[in-house]
């Protein structure tokens, strides 16, 4: 049987020259009506996409012989995962194609930016001069804030070095060593702020790093300060800029990416503004990096369509999963805890060891990957799922060990995750306790019960009347329900933990109010919602 993939977007042509060497045919659409991708996308068994392109249900309702969308590139979030999952199509794309080419677009970026390159070209083209206009500030011995030392940030970082400047790095979610070996100093986001000469962001677009650098942030950033984007539209709130600048705290910004790509006419608008430099979107874009994701999804792709493996796929496990009942809770459980783990993790914490008693202990490998996926996926780029997750945790040189538990004196299937450094460690664990309804049964040896849901306040406290009153006062005073709770304590009158459920978000000024209590220390805010 013929099989037939599209490719959209203009997709490098070496794509098709790969499918046709693996005996695919593959039709180039660089620019299609959607009526009429809707009409032709169901002869199709494969797409190929860039940014251009939405996949969502609507158009995935048309596409009845389709088992893979495969992204030229990193970002997914031009398509519905899930949709594409519960209709059985694997979804898959190319982590690492365009790495060098990203962090060599923000050097520049770095460099255009402290020279005023791009005013100084379009003033000479214009046939002006004004050598004393342009003066410039060398990046030597300067200090350069990375925010997000992932897979572009230590590029950045390594390029940037041989320049002469210093390295600061804050990102909760990599390792010493890692910082360490590339000569970063690891500090704390307000540390990094107040030091910087120069700010470049390398992390995805999350509830965490949207609008990182703002107006409300203007007193923690050094004057002077110039800003580099070319990682997401919306880590610097855009419609900041212009006042900071004008405020004299930043001098500077250098934008690749947009909250809307093109720009809406307000954006054009800040763009104008001769303190900013922008190139629209093209970090990705040069022949190596358009060659190399063009010739690993093709290939990715035709191995897929062939069924000799699955590499890139950010769905496949799911997909299997679906179908199972008896292990589908429990994946569901350690996504959860994954994700509570993470929002409870001593910063830079590299060594978890997760425990399965009961049930878990059959399907202890694919629980291990939805906590790694629910821990990572806050923090990670490209979407992390099933398969890739134990891969990007690894990466990032975590030390990841397993055990099996016979029994537990309380629950039959539990599990339980240890993570820290050697300084520091958190243990908690969970179980199910009917379906959809996943409870929390202990936290730092601590027994509470808390059903793993919405927004969790937890906090510790001296074991003495009056505490849980204080708290909830102050919760109450700023309109701040509690839908739930539970209390644990290591016996009478030592330190007692408490957890509730609240009805909304805490902000930052209202956390604060609760770690302002007397008797109060280690307070958390978790969300799951
Ligand atoms: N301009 C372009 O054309 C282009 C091309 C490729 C990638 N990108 C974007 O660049 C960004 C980085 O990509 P990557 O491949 O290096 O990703 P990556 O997953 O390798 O690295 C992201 C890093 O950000 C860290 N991080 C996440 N949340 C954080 C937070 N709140 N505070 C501090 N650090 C946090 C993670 O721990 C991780 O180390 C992504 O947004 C990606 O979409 C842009
Ligand atoms: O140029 C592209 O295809 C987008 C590049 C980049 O933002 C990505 O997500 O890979």
């Amino acid at each position: 049987m013929s099989l037939n993939v599209l490719l959209l977007d203009n997709v490098d042509p070496v794509c098709a020259e790969v499918f046709k060497e693996r005996n695919i045919h593959a039709d180039q659409r660089p620019k299609i009506e959607l009526d009429e991708l809707k009409k032709i996308i169901g002869k199709y068994e494969a797409i190929v996409l860039r940014s251009g392109t939405t996949v969502d249900e609507e158009l995935l309702s048309h596409a009845e012989n389709l088992r893979i969308i495969g992204r030229a590139g990193v970002g997914v979030d031009n398509i519905d995962i899930p949709a594409a999952t519960s209709k059985g199509v694997l979804v898959m794309n190319t982590p690492d194609g365009n790495t060098i080419s990203t962090a060599e677009h923000t050097c520049g970026m770095i460099i255009a930016l402290a020279r005023n390159i791009p005013q100084s070209v379009d003033r000479v083209k214009s046939g002006g001069w004004d050598r004393k206009k342009f003066m410039g500030t060398e990046v030597h011995s300067k200090t350069l804030g990375i925010v997000g030392l992932g897979k572009i940030g230590t590029e950045v970082a390594l390029r940037m070095k041989q320049f002469g400047m210093d390295l600061l790095a804050y990102d909760p979610f990599t390792t010493q060593d890692h910082a360490k070996e590339i000569g970063v100093e690891l500090v704390e986001l307000d540390d990094l702020l107040g030091r910087s000469d120069f700010l470049t962001v390398h992390t995805p677009l999350t509830e965490k790093t949207k609008n990182m650098i703002s107006l409300d942030v203007a007193d923690k950033l050094k004057p002077g300060i110039r800003l580099v984007n070319c990682a997401r539209g919306g880590i610097y709130k855009e419609e900041d800029l212009v006042p900071l600048i004008e405020k004299g705290i930043v001098a500077g910004a250098a934008l690749d990416v947009y909250t809307t790509e093109p720009p809406t006419k307000e954006l054009y608008e800040t763009l104008k503004n001769p303190s900013i430099i922008c190139t629209p979107h093209l970090g990705a874009s040069t022949e190596e990096a358009q060659e190399k994701v063009a010739v690993q999804i093709a290939s990715q792709i035709s191995d897929a369509l062939e069924n000799k493996n699955y590499k890139g796929s950010l769905n496949s496990k799911s997909i299997s999963l679906l179908t199972n009942d008896e292990v589908q809770p429990y994946v569901e459980l350690a996504e959860k805890l994954g994700k509570v783990s993470g929002q409870i993790m001593p910063d830079n914490a590299n060594n978890f060891s997760f425990e399965y008693t009961g049930i878990c202990t059959k399907y202890s490998e694919v629980l291990t990957d939805a906590i790694l996926k629910g821990m990572l996926s806050q923090y990670v780029s490209e979407s992390v799922n099933l398969i890739n997750a134990r891969h990007y945790a690894l990466e990032r040189g975590f030390k990841l060990s397993e055990t099996n538990k016979s029994d537990d004196k309380n629950y039959n299937d539990l599990i339980t995750i240890k993570l820290g450094d050697s300084s520091e460690y958190k243990q908690i664990s969970a179980a199910v306790f009917g379906p959809g309804d996943y409870r929390i049964v202990e936290i730092d040896g601590f027994g509470i019960e808390l059903r793993l849901e919405g927004d969790i306040l937890m906090y510790q406290n001296l074991d003495k009347p009056g505490m849980l009153a204080a708290v909830s006062s102050t919760l109450a005073k700023q309109d701040i329900n509690i839908g739930a709770l539970s209390l644990g304590r290591e016996g009478k009158g030592s330190n007692a933990i408490t957890a509730v459920i609240v009805d909304r978000q805490l902000n930052n000024e209202e956390l604060d109010s609760i770690y302002k209590l007397d008797g109060v220390s280690n307070v958390k805010y978790i969300s799951l919602s």
